[in-house]
């Protein structure tokens, strides 16, 4: 259907053109197409990055094409066979389940629109609000902390069904919904979310439209290819204006967006919204806009703009599908079912977000974001989750969500509660019964399962099974987080989520000795549920070292701990986490020996060191020929190797891309030991890491900016003073956006500097992107720093 399209883009465009609209063709495929053919001016700009993604879409959808060629095989056959004759109920069930995320810039109105979710829902009783005067605190917001300060620090599960009125029937959807962090310092919440729901909420805040996180989150949905609706929440505020919202996801996200409705009234006067779609005025009544009323009067104050939107919805519809298209070009009125059809299809095949507007705090216009959730976004058996056959060299396999299949599940998020190890699971494919004895595909370990909840926030509740499409948590199966269990009949694995590396360390130690059980306890505790945070002891200080994604990440914990576990500590100052390589390869010819009197050692080993090429994970590699060095040494090597990887000679940071080779060596009768090669190999580590021209690399942060235009020149010049390279500014009517790389050493004290620089009104976040050489200055000092501390040590 897709390499179909752009003809039929082609011909709605056109139609614009011959009416004297601009050509406003937003299909990128389109484009590249035309623009190869010389069918659009020349001035026309061709969006990169959304070609990319809808390329690696293509490119996912060509990996599914080649499942069904290789279904030759009858497991598999019987597989895509069940695809193509979905039983009728089970289908029924699918087509009710919604598994959703809601994502945003930091306090856009998550947690204030779940708890309207989960009150109209049913869920609750009643709303308590986010630093609410009642000190309650919204439910999904369950720990103490997060309630005191009023964001969100862990994502927290929770599901509901909505009963949807749909001609003149009722229909009950079940939706999974998970509410996520806003501050990027948790976004390891947001990505693992991301990585197993089959689409989500996007809000954003109704005065300030795209935010800096707003483009972070943006990139994590395209990464899992998360179909969106966006709830222009806050149209109670006073400068709310939902199209500028919506152009700002249009320009600045680069995803076709459209109102599907338009306010009545705005500010303290917003009053609820024209449905775009029916023509159809929607009011909220009663105590907490529990009572919808539908009206087919549309006030007239409204009724142009009405109009307008809905034919700039239909417009942007034709843009992006190919039905509405042929319609729109024909000059045909689409009916209400053909506009929804041409929604579901274009957000489902992300090539478009539809736009909707309320206020959560207001109780305004929720529960017609809840219609669209269960009409727009996809049920389990339209996303398509691929597996790698690790039996057919990790082919990839479509998992169908029907449950009578092998199970398939994956493990994305880890808990310790009360009760032990809490594991969150989203089940891809088969049941998930209790009882059920399940193999982890990454250490092959069979683990069976005592019990499967379903989470309400904090609460649970205990159920004996849990169908394909669904998220559940089971309690007593050990393991880490990202890994996948099967049934064991099937060899099936599934990539697990992207996993940013922290890039902010303190030193920490408890306060008073007596709470160094708990401290250790906490520690683990906190390693295993958040693969951001890290922890590790340094050999020669023997400091305690947490390494997290911000400042705002550590402080959480430390004071998690005081709370938690009742463990006051000391931390001394936030240090980058630097990382140190090799530039030049280095040959290595080295003897350890000491036979003087009782047993001795001794170890020689030979070979070379060099850069990998990429600044990413360390290499060792043996070449030896004819037995030199036995495969016992051999192993002691390694460990060698790596340990002298965990603390760099240069700086005492990690090692990064370094490759040691050992192609030959010698061993005694006597003297040699394990140990010896061990260390052996560590002395030849450092000789040659020294001389191998050793550099100092720093995190490189990417860096979105946002502010006022009049502030440009500002941030320009607070940039430049930081040597920081600006890839991308967009300017827009109002604001500009600014994207560079900075180094996270030259970003402390920066959000200060802005908002000074910005009166207040500029913001920014910073995700790490890669490792880079640290300028030649700032490495002299920080050797020489390191030297005295060590230089001072020695001395004691
Ligand atoms: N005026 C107005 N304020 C709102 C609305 N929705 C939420 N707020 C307020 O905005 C603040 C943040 O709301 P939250 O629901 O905590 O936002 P969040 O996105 O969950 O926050 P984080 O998860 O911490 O990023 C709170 O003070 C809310 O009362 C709204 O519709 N109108």
């Amino acid at each position: 259907m897709r390499a179909a399209f752009p003809a039929r883009a082609q011909a709605s465009s056109l139609r614009s053109l011959s009416s004297g609209a601009r050509l406003t063709c937003r299909n990128p495929f389109f484009q590249q197409r035309c623009a190869s053919t010389a069918l659009l001016r020349p001035s026309t700009r061709i969006s990169t990055p959304h070609f990319k993604t809808w390329q690696s879409r293509r490119h996912q959808s060509g990996a599914a094409a080649a499942v069904l060629e290789q279904a030759a095989d009858p497991s598999m056959l019987a597989q895509e066979t069940i695809i193509d004759n979905l039983d009728p109920q089970e289908a029924y069930r699918l087509s009710r389940v919604r598994n959703i995320g809601i994502a945003a810039h930091i306090d856009s109105g998550k947690t204030t629109a779940t708890e309207r979710v989960l009150f109209y829902t049913g869920r609750i009783k009643s709303i308590h609000e986010v630093r609410g005067k009642d000190a309650v605190g919204a439910k999904m917001d369950s720990m103490d902390l997060e309630r005191e300060k009023g964001i969100t620090i862990q994502s927290a599960a929770t599901f509901c069904d909505w009963v949807k009125q749909e001609n003149g029937k009722e229909e009950k959807y079940h939706i999974n919904l998970i509410d996520t962090p806003g501050h990027i310092d948790f976004t390891i919440e947001v990505e693992r979310a991301l990585r197993v729901l089959d689409g989500a909420v996007m809000i954003l805040c109704a005065v300030s439209g795209v935010q800096s996180q707003t483009i972070t989150v943006d990139r994590q949905m395209r990464r899992y290819n998360v179909p969106r609706i966006s709830f222009v929440n806050k149209m109670d505020r006073m400068g709310a204006n939902p199209f500028k919202a919506i152009d700002q996801i249009n320009s600045k996200l680069r995803i076709p967006a459209a109102a599907l409705q338009v306010p009545i009234g705005s500010e303290d006067s917003f009053q609820g919204v024209v449905d775009l779609v029916r023509m159809k005025a929607i009011y909220n009544e009663g105590a907490k806009g529990e009572i919808i009323r539908e009206s087919d009067e549309i006030p007239p104050q409204v009724q142009a703009l009405a109009k307008e939107r809905r034919a700039k919805l239909i417009e942007t519809l034709a843009d992006v599908d190919e039905e509405m298209a042929d319609l729109f070009l024909e000059g045909v009125e689409p009916t209400i079912e053909q506009i929804k059809a041409a929604i579901r299809r274009a957000t489902i095949s992300l090539n478009f977000t539809p736009v909707l507007m309320g206020s959560a705090l207001a109780d305004k216009s929720v529960q017609p974001m809840l219609d669209a959730v269960c009409d727009y976004l996809p049920n389990p058996s339209e996303v398509e989750n691929l597996a790698l056959d690790r039996r057919r060299a990790e082919a990839p396999v479509k998992l169908v969500s029907y449950n009578s299949l092998p199970f398939v599940g994956l493990a994305f998020k880890l808990e310790e509660s009360n009760f032990g190890q809490l594991t969150y699971i989203r089940v891809y494919q088969g049941t998930l019964r209790k009882g059920m004895t399940v193999f982890n595909a990454k250490t092959d370990k069979k683990v069976k399962v005592p019990r499967i909840v379903r989470m309400h926030s904090n609460e649970m509740e205990e159920v004996p099974e849990i169908g394909a499409g669904e998220i559940c948590a089971v309690f007593g199966v050990d393991c880490s987080s990202g890994d996948t269990f099967t049934d064991g009949q099937m060899g099936y694995t599934m990539t697990s989520m992207f996993v940013p590396e922290p890039v902010i360390s303190l030193s920490i130690k408890p306060k008073h000795t007596k709470d160094t059980a708990n401290f250790s306890k906490a520690m683990n505790r906190f390693q295993r549920e958040d693969p951001t945070f890290r922890v590790h002891v340094d050999p020669e200080s023997e400091q305690t070292i947490i390494s997290g994604m911000g400042e705002l990440h550590l402080d959480i914990y430390v004071e998690r701990m005081r709370r938690e576990y009742k463990v006051d500590c000391e931390t001394g100052q936030p240090q980058v986490a630097y990382r140190e390589t090799v530039t030049q390869r280095v040959p290595f010819d080295h003897l350890l020996k000491k036979q003087t009197g009782g047993a001795g050692d001794y170890a020689r080993v030979v070979g070379w060191m060099e850069p990998t090429g990429a600044l990413q994970d360390n290499k060792f590699e043996e070449r030896i020929v004819g037995g030199t060095i036995s495969e016992k040494y051999l192993f002691a090597c390694e460990k060698g190797f790596h340990a002298s990887c965990d603390k760099g000679p240069l700086l005492g940071h990690r090692v990064l891309g370094t490759s040691m080779v050992i192609n030959d060596g010698a061993t005694h009768m006597t003297d040699s030991s394990e140990m010896a090669f061990r260390n052996a190999t560590q002395q030849a580590f450092r000789k040659s890491f020294m001389a191998g021209k050793p550099q100092v690399l720093e995190p490189l942060m990417k860096t979105t900016i946002t502010a006022p235009n009049e502030f440009q020149g500002n941030i320009v010049g607070l940039l430049n003073k930081r040597n920081a390279t600006i890839h991308d500014t967009e300017i827009g009517p109002e604001d500009f956006t600014l994207y560079a790389d900075c180094s996270l050493n030259s970003m402390f004290g920066f959000s200060t500097q802005l908002r000074a620089a910005t009166q207040g009104k500029g913001e920014f976040s910073m995700e790490f992107s890669h490792y880079n050489p640290a300028p030649p200055q700032l490495q002299r000092e920080l050797v020489a720093k390191y030297e005295k501390a060590q230089a001072d040590r020695n001395k004691k």
